[in-house]
């Protein structure tokens, strides 16, 4: 189905949106907070090519992954616990600091976010960023003037591709899964709507862990969110 065709069907409803790798190219920041963490511990950098596939399920299994080097982590033995705290407490401090600094609002987004607006559309954020950059970041690039609400990683005890954030954000602003859509770039973003009950557009310009969004079973797959338009 067109973008177009699947938020014409709901109008005005309720559209939930990813953040990172949807609205905003945010990998550089988390990249360069990733490496300063592991220059810190003596590792060497990973870079930006690898830390664009390992967002996507939040900053402590990001962190695992940057520990390991690798996007399939072992849950972590005991003795690496501790290794694992002080490295998300590094990666927190940095990520505070250079949040925003890199970021870029992609394409098409903008327009996309008015017109849904113009259109009577209640907006919300539902991400698996740790909520304390959440707002930061979308002051940052100016988003957030569209939001009513943001769902961050934390906001409640489970995170996307669990299906209660998206639930949350949806009742919250008066939506039913007849008249919401969400939109994101990752299987925890297909799998999270699938699991509600809601359509969900992708994009293919996200990170999704470095696979195509394609054969993921969402609604619409897009090259540019202005495809709304
Ligand atoms: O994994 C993260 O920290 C953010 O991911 P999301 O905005 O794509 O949900
Ligand atoms: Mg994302």
């Amino acid at each position: 189905m067109s973008l177009a065709g699947l938020f014409n069907s709901r109008w005005p409803g309720t559209a939930l949106f990813d953040l990172d790798g949807t609205l905003v190219d945010s990998a550089p920041d988390l990249a360069a907070a990733v490496d300063q963490m592991l220059e810190h511990l003596g590792r060497t950098p990973a870079g930006l090519d690898k830390v664009r596939n390992w967002v996507g399920n939040g900053a402590a299994i990001l962190v695992r992954r940057a520990l390991a080097g690798d996007s399939n982590w072992e849950p972590a033995k005991p003795k690496d616990d501790a290794l694992f705290e002080d490295a998300l407490a590094i990666f927190y401090l940095a990520y505070g600091q250079i949040n925003g600094r890199h970021a870029v609002v992609f394409d098409g987004v903008q327009e996309c976010l008015e017109h849904l607006k113009q259109q009577g559309c209640r907006l919300a954020i539902v991400t698996n960023k740790p909520d304390q950059f959440v707002a930061p970041l979308l002051r940052h690039t100016g988003l957030d003037r569209w939001f009513e609400l943001t769902v961050g990683g934390d906001t409640l005890a489970v995170k996307k591709p669990d299906p209660a954030p998206l639930l949350h954000a949806m009742e919250h602003l008066g939506g039913t899964p007849g008249t919401t859509v969400m939109v994101g770039d990752s299987a925890a973003d297909i799998n999270a709507a699938r699991a509600a009950g809601i359509p969900c557009v992708a994009v293919r310009y996200g990170y999704n862990f470095g696979s195509p969004v394609d054969s993921l079973g969402a609604d619409a797959v897009v090259d540019s969110l202005a495809e709304l338009l």
